[in-house]
């Protein structure tokens, strides 16, 4: 069993490392290229604050206090791909605090350096920043594993007292987050067990946070008994709910470019737009995932939360205010206002990849993957329609779409506008003139696109379609966090901007449920090859209004 101390180096190794920069010394993100030097390990009562420095300004990095993480589920898919990565990647750029400290809880009998190697594998893979040995020794200083099942009691008092072992050797103040990264129908035992064994209330002048992973909840019902569950333990302050696509910087950009510019909100509504396509497509299949994925599908796993929330940012009205409050204001009077199509069996496609060749390779159906009942109707691809009654966008139809195996990896919203009115051109002169299309890129490839018709060089009038593209890489030098970097490093600041309110998931599930129900009592998902755009249904579901898919 645990209960040794990490490695204070490299795991193996058997050296301790520190250095003497200031903690957020040099790490400015808009004056420095990253990496920024690493904080030192250091006295852990040391002042980390500095006190000349305005809170207001928001070009100065946002550092986190003293602090510490807990990762349940840390031997997981997410923790080793993502969170443990975005935790050396913050600590990388200086931006935790020298005494941070992180602790993770599994069933492995696992001693805290096999842990630190853990995630030194992980780092060494996935981060997104530079290896650099002085700032990994520091970080796993501060590691510490707690092995157990959520049943054990008495790994939840060695966790406490893991935790009040580095208030005392790091300084984390008793300031701490506990991240559930776990399947799903565990959230509620986990957070009854750090109830029940004194984790979730904070000493006095200190912090604690549960940071819940989705999906929050697989319906309405079950997503509001969750809720009561959670909230039992913990005040709704203390509480943030992941939906990673919100910490992707091209999601941010949304309302920074809608609402920092003048030139887009004069036509961002229904006189101006005809449609808007929201895309999620992934190229891989459901992997190692199937004891989640399986009866969940892919309208519950990402349209709920992630696709929802794009369609939220893209149509909701303007903020007072960029702070949580009011942007929930605002998002949740777009969920509210969303109305389904009258014939759901129209206006909604399920499908089911089947094999098919991706990327040079062939590849097995759904129906063949490890873990997966032969005879599951279970979808990997939705598309629906939406529209949003209110004046803005009464008339314009949101189609959300996603699926897994498709073409490419590719999320992107594309507003799609009226032709002119008028055209004083010959027909022949637009005919392979298509709509006007500003288009959010959201990955891979991250930027903006705005589409719109050409004259083509030459002696006769002849228009086209071109493009304007916005590139991050080519207009700005600062790289993109990964989102689990950004939305990590929110919580230990506890600014809840980035997270979905209790309110957001219940509409969200409101929208869900029937066409779920729908679904259910309506036949099979319908099959489409790996490799393509989805089922033949989809095309026909859009044809049906006179429009298409686009294929980014
Ligand atoms: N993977 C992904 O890409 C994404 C995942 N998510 C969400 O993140 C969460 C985690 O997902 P993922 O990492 O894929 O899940 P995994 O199944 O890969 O990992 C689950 C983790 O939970 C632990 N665990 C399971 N049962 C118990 C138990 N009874 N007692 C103690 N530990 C237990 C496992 O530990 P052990 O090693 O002991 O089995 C493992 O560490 C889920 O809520 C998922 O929906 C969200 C977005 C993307
Ligand atoms: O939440 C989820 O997202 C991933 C895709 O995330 P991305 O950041 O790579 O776009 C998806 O594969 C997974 O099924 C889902 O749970």
């Amino acid at each position: 069993m645990s209960g040794k101390r990490a490695d204070r180096g490299t795991p193996g190794s058997t050296g301790a490392a520190t250095s003497a920069a200031k903690p957020g010394a040099g790490t400015a993100e808009d004056r420095a290229p990253e990496p920024s030097p690493p904080v030192a390990a250091q006295d852990p009562a040391a002042d980390w604050e500095n006190a000349l420095r305005d809170p207001r300004d928001r070009r100065l990095p946002r550092v986190a206090g003293p602090s510490g993480l807990v990762i349940f589920g840390v031997t997981g898919d997410l923790s080793r791909k993502k969170l443990m990565p975005a935790v050396y990647d913050l600590a990388n750029r200086g931006l935790l605090p020298p005494g941070f400290s992180l602790v993770g809880f599994a069933r492995r009998d696992w001693e805290d350096e096999d842990f630190a190697q853990i995630v030194h594998d992980s780092v060494r893979e996935h981060a997104r920043t530079e290896f650099r040995e002085e700032v990994w020794q520091q970080l796993a200083e501060g590691m510490r594993f707690v092995p157990g099942d959520f049943d054990d009691d008495q790994a939840f008092e060695q966790l406490r007292a893991a935790v009040e072992e580095l208030d005392t050797s790091r300084g984390t103040s008793g300031n701490y987050a506990f991240y559930l990264s776990v399947p799903p129908k565990f959230f509620p035992k986990v957070v009854e067990q750090l109830k029940k064994h004194g984790l979730a209330r904070a000493p006095s002048g200190s912090w604690r946070r549960a940071v819940i992973e989705k999906p929050f909840g697989r319906d309405l019902k079950s997503a509001r008994e969750l809720n009561r569950v959670v909230h039992d333990v913990f005040d709704p302050e203390q509480v943030f709910r992941i939906d990673h696509y919100l910490g992707k910087e091209t999601v941010q950009n949304i309302l920074a470019l809608r609402f920092a510019n003048q030139m887009y909100e004069p036509i961002w509504n229904r006189s101006y737009v005809d449609h808007v396509q929201i895309t999620m497509a992934e190229d891989i299949g459901i992997g190692g995932r199937a004891g989640y994925y399986d009866g969940i599908g892919s309208a519950r796993d990402v349209i709920q939360n992630h696709l929802l929330q794009l369609m939220a940012l893209t149509a909701m009205e303007e903020p007072v205010a960029f702070d949580a409050d009011s942007l929930l204001t605002e998002k949740l009077k777009v969920l509210k206002s969303v109305r389904l199509p009258e014939d759901l069996g129209e206006h909604t496609v399920r499908g089911q990849y089947a094999e098919g060749w991706q990327g040079g390779e062939r590849v097995i159906g759904y129906l063949e993957e490890d873990g997966i009942d032969r005879a599951s109707t279970t979808d990997t691809y939705a598309a629906i329609k939406l529209e949003v009654d209110n004046r803005r966008w009464a008339g314009v139809p949101f189609y959300l779409r996603t699926g897994k195996r498709l073409g490419r990896r590719v999320t992107e919203i594309a507003v799609v506008f009226q032709r002119a009115p008028h055209s004083p051109f010959d027909s022949t002169a637009t005919e392979e003139l298509g709509a006007n299309a500003i288009v959010f890129r959201v990955q891979p490839d991250e930027g903006m696109t705005v589409r719109f018709g050409s004259k083509v060089p030459g002696t006769s009038m002849e228009i086209r379609d071109v493009s304007m593209d916005f590139a991050y890489g080519e207009s700005f030098t600062e790289s993109s966090p990964e989102a689990y970097e950004r939305l990590i490093l929110d919580v230990l600041l506890g600014d809840a901007n980035l997270f979905p309110r209790h309110q957001e998931v219940e509409e969200s599930w409101k929208i869900l449920d029937p066409i779920e129900e729908h679904w259910e009592t309506h036949g099979e998902p319908a099959q489409y090859a790996s490799g393509s755009w989805g089922p033949q249904e989809a095309d026909e579901m859009l044809a049906r209004d006179g429009r298409s898919w686009r294929r980014p």
